[in-house]
């Protein structure tokens, strides 16, 4: 469950950064998109390697990604949320993970229920994210090992690009909502 966070400080426009942490390329581009998505309705957005956010104390909104490797976020993406988790919780969070649950086939599909609660049930507690999405990104032969590679084929899996493209968009609008909404609040937390 989410806290609400209070309203805005100043007067300026709300800046939003997109902080992501991945190996090949798919967090990125979705950071990416889901920065540029708010960029479109007006809000200050931007996109940012976890590695490259100097002082997050300059931004309003938090929305953090990261690639899922072996049921967990990568570790940079961990040591980011856990090092700032009072700044994200106290000014608004909302957290992506990227794996492949639309690769999943079959009787799989019951692990991806599981899969998020197991990725992200530790730092939900702890962040109380606004919201959260375990999106598909792209998995290729190249990214796996032999022995990864092995386990891919044993569990019937193909190999692709399974980002949703529209599941990205609608959960953009979700967050810009938000950020519209607690932008109109006055101090009190009632509608101005
Ligand atoms: C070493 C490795 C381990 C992975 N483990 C998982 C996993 O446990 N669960 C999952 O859903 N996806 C897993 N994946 C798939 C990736 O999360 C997926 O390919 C995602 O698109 C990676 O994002 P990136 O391109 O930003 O690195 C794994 C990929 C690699 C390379």
């Amino acid at each position: 469950m989410s806290v609400t966070p209070p309203p805005f400080q100043g007067s300026g426009r709300p800046h939003v950064v997109v902080v992501y942490a991945g190996a090949h390329g798919s967090t990125r581009s979705i950071a990416a998109h889901l920065a540029a998505r708010l960029a479109d309705r007006g809000i200050r957005a931007e996109a940012l390697p976890v590695e490259a956010v100097g002082d997050p104390s300059a931004y309003d909104v938090f929305v953090v990604g990261s690639a899922v490797h072996d049921m967990a976020w990568l570790p940079q993406a961990l040591a980011f949320v856990h090092t700032n988790a009072a700044l994200l919780a106290g000014r608004g969070v909302w957290l992506f993970s990227v794996g492949m649950p639309a690769a999943l086939r079959g009787p799989w599909k019951a692990l991806v229920a599981k899969e998020e609660s197991h990725v992200i049930g530790g730092l939900a507690d702890r962040l109380r994210p606004r919201g959260h999405r375990l999106f598909s990104g792209v998995i290729e032969p190249e990214h796996l090992t032999r022995t990864g590679r092995v386990k891919f084929q044993a569990m019937g899996l193909r190999y692709g690009d399974y980002r949703d493209w529209p599941a990205v968009d609608a959960w953009a609008r979700e967050i810009g909502d938000d950020v519209d909404r607690r932008r109109h609040e006055k101090a009190d937390g009632t509608p101005s």
